[in-house]
């Protein structure tokens, strides 16, 4: 028998006692009560100093396990695995370790904090019922209790039980496994239903270590990814929405998929991918959004393909072309959908990004993809709105030494690495095609291959790219001499018109033509 344990009986007769003391009290006459009282009370304190808390496993409405329980058991695992004597094993299913250790019942472990001892126990009671059923049902309670001096009551509900709550949360975010939400329906008939968020593992192996991109950047973006998260003080100081807007914009292969990876595997958040083709109207993209949970990502790929910035929804758009396909046309139909009810609006978004949804969540980063910047409208791309704007650009030197790390290990390479540096400097190439270089096709690439293969490409690539300026001065040679030739035709042709003009005016004034 442990200590708390011990101190969990001497509480239960302490209790015995002061109930007997109870009765006895009503024997006292009234105005002796008050005495009775304060002596008792001060005898108890001093013959058992110590108080218990318990926290129950179900929750109010004895269907729900309670969140609190969770947590505490989460944080005691930890501790306990180490200190109890008799370990209970669970499988939990969304997460890392799938494998959780938690003291079993009975047990007791100590834990300390600021200097202080307390004692945690497992406890279950069995209550008996009468009742015959054919489905038995375990009528049992769980509860763990924590005991501890009652000259730290104040410590002990203050700090340490915050302390044990945020620790558990925690373990709890750092053991789960991410998931990635998509509003994608499965099948093509569904497209026109309501969508759901439906979700997988997500699994994508890609890190700040990985992405190719000049460190300085990463580091920008690090530190504002950083100061993000630790920053709850902060937004509720400042008043507003514990949120963040990112706008990745470059041309395709540029990495912008790849870093919002990085971003979810980096702050332990899960991902919408929201499709925003399919989201029927504003009031659904609502529903969507409240439906995210906190320390999430939302993102928007290719928004200036996703929405029109009339406020018309591409889908319903290609639903009216196709006039000769039945099913579209009855599915449209059967929802009762006229011609301009296609309401998945810009302000739309842009409310339930500033409005609503951020009110009603936490800890969120909302990210918005595009390889077109210059289309896309202002409003939905204003500071404040997309905190941060990054470009992801061209692959340079830097960016190719992190994918020769990546692919080849190698971080040096006297004779290769100079020629590459010099190349890039003079072509453009984007990290997926450096990548796809640079990635060993069979078992007889060895590393000098692979970065001969690449300085191929960018050979080739630097050509192309001269031929296409060489090309394009000719083109705006041309178009400049023939812009010259026409403004010197319609110049002699002006000439000539006024000439005509005067010849006439003379006929007109001297009645005869030279
Ligand atoms: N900056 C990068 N760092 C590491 N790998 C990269 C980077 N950019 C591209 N890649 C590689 O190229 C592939 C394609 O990149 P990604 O899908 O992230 O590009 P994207 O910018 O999202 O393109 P798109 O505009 O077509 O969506 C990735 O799977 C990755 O292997
Ligand atoms: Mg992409």
């Amino acid at each position: 028998m442990g200590i708390g344990e011990i101190l969990s009986q001497v509480g239960s007769i302490m209790a015995s006692v002061m109930f007997l003391y109870g009765m006895f009290d009503k024997f006292f006459p009234p105005h002796l009560r008050g005495y009775f009282r304060k002596y008792t009370n001060k005898l108890t304190s001093l013959m058992y100093p110590y108080i218990q808390i318990t926290f129950h496993e179900l929750s109010g409405d004895q269907l729900k396990r309670s969140e609190t329980y969770t947590i505490i058991q989460t944080y005691l695992s930890v501790n306990s695995s180490q200190r109890a004597k008799r370990l209970k094993a669970e499988v939990i299913k969304d997460s890392q370790n799938p494998l959780v250790l938690s003291m079993d019942d009975n047990q007791e472990i100590t834990d300390e904090f600021n200097g202080i001892k307390v004692w945690w126990s497992a406890n279950h009671t069995t209550r008996k019922t009468q009742s015959f059923s054919f489905h038995p049902t375990s009528d049992e309670k769980r509860f763990l209790t924590l005991t501890f001096h009652r000259r730290n009551l104040d410590v002990i509900t203050t700090s340490y039980i915050q302390h044990v709550l945020e620790e558990g949360k925690a373990i709890t975010t750092n053991n789960r496994q991410l998931k990635l939400y998509t509003n994608n329906p499965s099948k093509d008939w569904m497209r026109y239903m309501s969508t759901k968020w439906s979700h997988t593992t997500f699994e994508h192996p890609a890190s700040f270590e990985t992405l190719a991109m000049e460190p300085e950047k990463k580091e920008e973006i690090i530190n504002d990814l950083l100061k993000f998260k630790e920053g709850k003080e902060y937004y509720t100081k400042v008043g507003k929405a514990w949120k963040r807007g990112y706008l990745l914009f470059g041309p395709p292969g540029t990495g912008k998929s790849t870093m919002i990876s990085a971003i979810a595997n980096f702050m332990n958040y899960d991902v919408y991918d929201l499709e925003l083709t399919i989201v029927k109207d504003n009031n659904e993209l609502k529903r969507l959004l409240i439906e995210t949970s906190s320390k999430s990502i939302i993102v928007i790929e290719d928004i200036d393909c996703s929405l029109d910035l009339t406020g018309q929804r591409k889908m319903k758009k290609e639903i009216d072309d196709d006039e000769n396909d039945e099913k579209k046309k009855l599915m449209s139909k059967a929802k009762g959908e006229e011609k301009n009810e296609s309401k998945l609006t810009l302000s739309g978004l842009l409310n339930f990004i500033d409005g609503i949804w951020s009110a009603c969540g936490r800890e969120r980063i909302i990210i918005f993809t595009t390889n077109f910047v210059d289309k896309l409208d202002p409003a939905l791309i204003r500071r404040g709105r997309m905190d941060k704007h990054i470009e992801m650009s061209y692959c340079s030197y830097e960016a190719f030494k992190v994918l020769a790390r990546n692919y080849l290990d190698v971080e040096s390479h006297d004779e290769l690495f100079p020629v590459i540096e010099k190349l890039l400097g003079e072509t453009i190439m984007t990290p997926a095609d450096v990548a796809e270089n640079l990635m060993p096709k069979s078992i007889t690439e060895d590393l000098e291959t692979c970065l001969k293969k690449l300085i191929q490409s960018l050979e080739e690539a630097k050509k192309k790219l001269e031929e296409e300026e060489a090309k394009k001065k000719v083109e705006e040679e041309e178009a400049r001499l023939k812009e010259e030739k026409d403004k010197q035709e319609s110049a002699q042709e002006e000439k000539n018109v006024k000439a005509d003009e005067n010849s006439k005016e003379n006929v007109k004034e001297n009645g005869f033509v030279h």
